[in-house]
């Protein structure tokens, strides 16, 4: 960060310089006598591992955070699989739930629909706008798969945002973690006196719109370099803000887009190992869909790409995909329904409602189940013995949030299909023994893509971000698995080498913007492969 000091007797215009210097190291006296670096990491590793509940351990890095950014960075780094789950799905769900009871400081920008007519001025009073590089913003409308949280979403935009950080290495001080307050219809935070947001119900939606408009277009004129993720909005404001702002800003929508290039790519590996133990072509493959959300129909769009890359035209590819949602299959003549839901909707079935999960199956025989849903437990042993009597390795992707939402648990689906199925969940999961073998469950959760998406964005300072850029990202993500990763049939690759992942990311990223000309740092297009990928690592923050 370059500091911008301005001396007494300046009228504003003259403007000092100084290179960031490190914080003082205290007095003699004022530490104790022996705080060695190492042995202080040690001791902050200890102090978390000594609490027993997520939401002990939750607060505790936000602490250490707080008080010594560059030792949970180090932490985040260095145990990647072990602190993920505390920072992020499933823990931060529990802190968004907890927010207003368990809530220290404020941390991140809060933008009420009582600043409507002067975003800009609110804005403004963020301490690093020259930094701001990152944004996530959400309205707090659908956390994960809890519903409306109000302004209790907000550590979900700190959560990915300590992501981003954490894993490609995005300046701190160059995120802004932001939540909107247009009041909330959860009756119980209504009713809480420590809720911290406005206490009433959401507004209309025409009003929401209004406040948008002026939101982007302030975000865009105070924060030039900005990227802009949104995050957890309810679908119809999901999709109705990406498709009016997307062509105006540099932004992404996490759940339609980002969840849809993570499940493409553990899709295109799961089927290769699904494909080898069928000897079905991977053009045949039939997916079908629990639950027709963002997320379900945004995974739905991506995963189109799937089956044109094997050579399949628009209108086949769609044929290939089944959509269920809570009335049971989508299919045209079952009468009016959401927009979103049309584009999947069956023109070839006619019949009687169909609502049973286990006849879906029997009617339409796919060789992979993807639950984006929020309904625990709807995996369930009929379903997935279902599925592997149609399929020698069934692909059973349980992906809703947090874990206790999940379709089915790892254990559950490794016992019924008896060690066959090819799995990924939206939450982490343990690690299985099955006949003397270990299986390793794969978590197909959009956290493998944003961090890369946003760092390549950022660098080639994109002005906005297209379609090809996420299958790109999807693509990149597909192709990081290591000689090692595929012999264990592993579907994405182990998060600890998130780092190494997000470079390759951001690469391919950045060539895609600089295909579809909307990069424009056009110094980068000069640059071999292999001398971007240096640049963006060097790009790297590390603490
Ligand atoms: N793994 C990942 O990276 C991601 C996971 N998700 C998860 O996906 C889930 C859904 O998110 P959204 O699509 O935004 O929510 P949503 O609430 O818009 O969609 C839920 C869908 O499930 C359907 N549904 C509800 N009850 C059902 C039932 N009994 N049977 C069949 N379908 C039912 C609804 O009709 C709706 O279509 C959440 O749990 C979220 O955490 C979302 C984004 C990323
Ligand atoms: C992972 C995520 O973005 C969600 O569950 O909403
Ligand atoms: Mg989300």
């Amino acid at each position: 960060m370059t500091i911008v000091l301005t001396p007494y007797w300046s009228n504003g215009v003259q403007k000092l310089k100084v290179a960031p210097q490190p914080p003082p190291k205290p007095a003699r006296g004022l530490t104790p006598p022996v705080l060695d670096e190492s042995i202080h990491y040690r001791r902050c590793l200890a102090q978390l591992r000594s609490k027993d509940k997520g939401i002990e351990k939750y607060i505790y890095l936000s602490q250490l955070k707080d008080a010594d950014a560059n030792m949970f960075y180090k932490l985040c780094l260095n145990h990647m699989s072990e602190i993920t789950p505390l920072i992020y799905t499933p823990t931060v769900g529990d802190a968004c739930q907890q927010y207003s009871h368990i809530y220290r400081r404020p941390e991140g920008l809060y933008i009420s629909i009582k600043d409507k007519g002067n975003v800009g001025k609110v804005l403004r009073n963020w301490p690093k706008i020259d930094d701001a590089r990152i944004s996530v913003v959400t309205d707090g409308s659908r956390i994960l798969g809890l519903g409306d949280l109000g302004v209790n979403g907000m550590p979900i935009s700190i959560g990915k945002l300590s992501l981003y950080i954490a894993g490609a290495g995005i300046r701190p001080s160059a995120t802004i973690p932001i939540c909107i307050d247009v009041g909330t219809d959860n009756k119980e935070f209504l009713e809480d006196p420590l809720y911290l947001g406005l206490r009433q119900p959401r507004i209309p939606q025409a009003e929401m719109h209004e406040l948008m408009e002026e939101f982007m277009h302030e975000m865009s004129v105070v924060f030039p370099h900005l990227i802009i993720q949104f995050e957890d909005f309810s679908t119809d404001k999901a999709f109705a803000f990406l498709k009016a702002f997307r062509d105006k800003y540099p932004l992404f929508n996490d759940d339609i887009q980002g969840t849809g290039a993570v499940v493409l790519s553990g899709f295109l590996n799961a089927a290769k190992i699904s494909s080898a133990a069928s000897g079905r072509p991977l053009k045949d493959h039939k997916i079908l869909f629990l639950g027709a959300g963002s997320a379900g129909v945004g995974v739905g769009m991506q995963l189109m790409s799937f089956f044109k890359l094997q050579g399949l035209s628009e209108q086949e590819a769609r044929e290939r995909i089944y959509l269920v949602d809570s009335q049971g299959l989508i299919f045209d003549s079952r009468g009016p329904m959401a927009e979103h839901k049309k584009f999947f909707s069956r023109k070839d079935y006619n019949g009687p409602p169909m609502k049973d999960l286990v006849d879906i199956i029997d009617y339409v025989k796919p060789t992979a189940l993807l639950g984006l849903s929020t309904i625990k437990g709807a995996f369930n042993q009929p379903v997935i013995e279902t599925m592997s009597a149609l399929n020698p390795r069934p692909i059973i992707f349980p992906l809703s949030n947090p874990v206790r939402l999940s379709e089915c648990e790892f254990h559950e689906a490794v016992e019924w299909s008896k060690g066959m199925v090819i799995f990924a969940s939206g939450s982490p999961f343990p690690q299985q023994e099955f006949n003397g073998h270990t299986l390793y469950p794969g978590q197909g959760n959009n956290m493998y893509v944003f961090p890369g998406i946003g760092l390549g964005s950022i660098l080639a300072r994109v002005s906005s971000i297209t379609d090809s850029m996420i299958e790109a990202a999807s693509l990149g993500l597909a192709n990081s698995l290591t000689e090692e990763e595929h012999s264990l049939d592993l579907v994405y690759p182990r998060i600890e080498r998130i780092r190494e992942i997000s470079a390759g990311i951001a690469l391919a990223v950045i060539r895609e913007a600089q295909k579809n000309g909307v990069d424009r740092s056009i110094d980068l297009r000069k640059m071999s492969d292999a001398a971007l990928l240096s640049f963006i690592k060097s790009k790297m923050w590390n603490p």
